[in-house]
């Protein structure tokens, strides 16, 4: 050993680098584990170093010992994980030098230069399979930056940071060492995990009997659970690549075999880099009609999302419980007060978090986005699970920049925006500098029929001009709201469904006249509202419409489908809470000499309201499904039937929420009035429930 001067880095985002520096570190770490890994182990006289071969098997096995050891109850992962790995060990394995903690942090960088020139903590370095180091090196990938023991770099776009995904990683490896490919690097990042999982349990276990003490050691438990189920999450992808490579295994395609059915891992693994493969996922080619549900396609709880999703869960799980929900009070008096149309200062520093964390933009579906050069590239069955978490609080969505109006404004920027329109409206958007609203629904006609709209959008010169009088436009009042997705009629003669036309309009163009902010229940939903505008004489450019003349109705139906699945993702989350917070309750206060969960009624109320959460959940994760899968046309029936099913759900849980705390739960104390108005708003925005439930009865009869 020598001294060394140079720069070590704790923070494996690389704060404070260009991307092509941070490219050039991960590089030059993954160049010197080529260069261990090629060291002569004969020439250098460490031949007895460690034991050759066999490395993983007895790895697996020392730290199923371990684990053993630490036990302190069933870990399902883990014990299924112990089974798995001995049949499914690596057929060839090479032989290194194996450094056994090779991480970004125990490497020493050249001052200026992406070059290594010191590699630190060789105590746990033996003789074994070099592909064990390249995966150690990669699990910061799986991990999220706050997580407790390393540091992780589990972020949406972490390719526009310059660092490599851990695909990326495994092909200059291989490249450099010359090896013909890495295709079971999943299982050693099984292997990883497991590792981390049972160390995980040690510690726990420590804490347990005061060997270790700290709020870290007794959290260390659960973590390794979480551990566990990355690792199997992994397992069950390579699973799924032993089984497609088997005669008849990828050809057979049923889901049926020795390999787990569904291969959601490798396309969410596909998703997660710059280098996706096109067509990884062939939407184009997708069949028309719904697919078999397989049990496995259907991931019915977060447990079961890839790793990068249910880190995305929890974080924001995380993000609710220790910066939002005790701040929602605050939130709420604020908008009981005086000084309401003005944001509370707290959702922008909340904004800022959320961004830093990674949690931001996450409704933009991969379909609408395959490159996720603007969200995170989730499914929307994946966003499902993590839209209900939002769903909890009334003022989530905005902190996550995943809120209506904005939400389906964007996706129709991303959709049929220009190049212009995207620049001077969509970045604003996903930067949540500004807000948008947008307006069909009109004072003097029957709206939920959007063929009645009046409004006259009339090409003069180079210029269209706006006339109408619209209302419950959500969010115009917003200080921030800068933006109006506008509809209204280019051509009053045409077929009926080629009337209408959507058109963007700045706000603060002249003729944008706000009457009043409307009222729901008496509230008037501050500081966005819902506002009653006149617009007259509205001035825009030409390139201000949206796709072409007549094509608004065409625009409508993408928009509304996804914005749709959202409310209702949401509304599963409202009323989870609206259960919780009745449960704690009743647990709480004493009538007539019991506490009131001894009370029959009570009781029969929890079971109602668990039976019919379940219910309305399951169908919207069955509609995300069939949307990721066949497509929003072919999904219409069940967009429809979730349309129907989860605003009145959620009304009669919450309603019975409200009835178990007594006149409390009516007041601006608890979150469960508002949670109730906005349920029941739902029932008519986006469609009253009669007309949602005419186009199921429509569809039906068809069948
Ligand atoms: C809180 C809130 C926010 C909103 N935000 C927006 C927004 O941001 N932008 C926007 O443009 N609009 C918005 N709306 C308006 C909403 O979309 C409309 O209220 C809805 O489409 C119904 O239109 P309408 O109110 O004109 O009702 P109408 O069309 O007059 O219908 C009235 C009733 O007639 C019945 N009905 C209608 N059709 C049928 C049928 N086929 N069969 C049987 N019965 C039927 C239903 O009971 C319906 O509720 C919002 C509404 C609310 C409450």
């Amino acid at each position: 050993m020598e001294y060394r001067a140079g720069r070590v880095f704790l923070d494996p985002s690389l704060p404070g680098l260009t991307p092509e520096q941070r490219r050039g570190v991960y590089e030059a770490m993954t160049a010197v584990l080529c260069q261990i890994h090629r060291a002569d182990i004969t020439a250098l006289g460490l031949q007895d170093y460690g034991k050759p071969g066999e490395y993983v098997a007895r790895q697996v096995h020392r730290w199923t010992r371990q684990y053993r050891a630490s036990e302190t109850r069933s870990i399902p992962a883990m014990e299924r994980l112990i089974h798995w790995f001995p049949q499914h060990l690596p057929q060839t394995q090479r032989t290194a030098i194996v450094h056994g903690d090779f991480r970004l942090d125990n490497l020493v960088f050249h001052a200026d230069k992406p070059e290594v020139v010191a590699v630190l903590d060789w105590e746990l370095s033996t003789l074994g399979d070099p592909l064990c180091d390249l995966a150690t090196s990669c699990l910061a990938h799986f991990l999220p930056p706050d997580f407790p023991i390393l540091r992780g770099i589990c972020v949406p776009g972490l390719s526009s940071l310059g660092i490599p995904s851990a695909e990326e990683v495994f092909g200059q490896y291989s490249r450099v060492m010359g090896l013909p490919d890495t295709a079971n690097w999943q299982l050693y990042m099984a292997f990883s995990f497991f590792r981390v999982a049972a160390i995980l349990q040690g510690v726990y276990k420590r804490s347990l009997t005061g060997q270790a003490s700290s709020a870290s050691a007794e959290s260390a438990g659960q973590l390794a659970e979480q551990m566990a189920d990355l690792a199997w999450d992994f397992a069950t992808k390579e699973g799924f690549r032993v089984f497609k490579a088997m005669p008849g295994g990828a050809g057979a395609g049923q889901g049926r075999g020795p390999g787990p059915p569904q291969s959601r891992g490798l396309s969410t693994w596909a998703r997660c880099g710059p280098s996706r493969p096109t067509g990884a996922r062939p939407f184009s080619s997708i069949p028309p009609s719904p697919p078999p549900l397989s049990e496995a396609a259907l991931i019915v709880s977060p447990a079961g999302l890839p790793p990068r999703v249910q880190n995305l869960h929890l974080l924001l799980e995380r993000f609710l419980q220790d910066h939002l929900l005790p701040q929602e009070q605050l939130l709420r008096d604020h908008q009981a007060s005086s000084r309401c149309w003005s944001p509370h200062p707290l959702i922008e520093e909340l904004k800022e978090k959320a961004r830093q964390q990674g949690l931001w933009n996450l409704f933009i579906p991969v379909e609408t986005d395959p490159d996720c050069r603007f969200g995170a590239g989730l499914t929307n069955l994946e966003y499902a699970h993590l839209c209900e978490v939002m769903g909890r609080s009334v003022y989530a969505p905005e902190v996550f920049n995943c809120s209506a109006p904005d939400t389906g404004n964007m996706e129709v920027l991303i959709r049929y925006g220009s190049p212009q329109q995207q620049e001077e409206w969509l970045h604003p958007l996903l930067d949540g500098t500004i807000r948008s609203c947008f307006a069909m629904t009109e004072p003097k006609v029957a709206s939920s029929d959007a063929t009645n709209i009046e409004a006259s959008i009339r090409l003069e010169d180079d210029s269209y001009i706006i006339n109408g009088h619209k209302w419950w436009t959500s969010g115009a009042l917003d200080p921030r709201c800068k933006l109006c997705v506008f509809m209204g009629k280019t051509d009053p003669s045409a077929p009926r469904h080629r009337q209408q036309s959507m058109i963007l309009v700045a706000m603060d163009t002249p003729g944008v006249k706000v009457i009043r902010p409307l009222s729901v229940y008496g509230a008037e939903d501050p500081p966005g509202g819902h506002a009653e505008l006149l617009f007259e004489d509205v001035r825009v450019p030409r390139h201000s419409l949206l796709l072409g003349p007549g094509r608004g109705f065409e625009i409508a139906q993408g928009r509304l489908g996804p914005g749709r699945i959202h409310h209702c993702m949401r509304l599963v989350g409202q009323a989870e809470r609206a259960l919780e917070l009745m449960k704690d309750r009743v647990k709480s206060r004493v009538a007539f000499g019991k506490p009131l969960v001894e009370q029959g009624t009570i009781l029969a109320d929890i079971a109602r309201s668990r039976i019919e959460i379940e219910q309305a959940r399951l169908l919207v994760l069955k509609t995300a499904h069939l949307m990721d899968t066949v497509g929003n046309k072919v999904a219409a029936p069940e967009i429809a039937m979730i349309k129907v099913v989860c605003p009145s759900m959620a009304l009669r849980v919450i309603d019975r929420a409200i009835q178990a705390f007594g006149a409390a739960g009516l007041s601006n104390d608890f979150p469960l009035a508002a949670f109730y108005s906005w349920a029941r708003a739902l029932r008519l925005a986006d469609g009253p429930d009669e007309v949602h439930r005419a186009a199921v009865a429509k569809m039906e009869l068809r069948r």
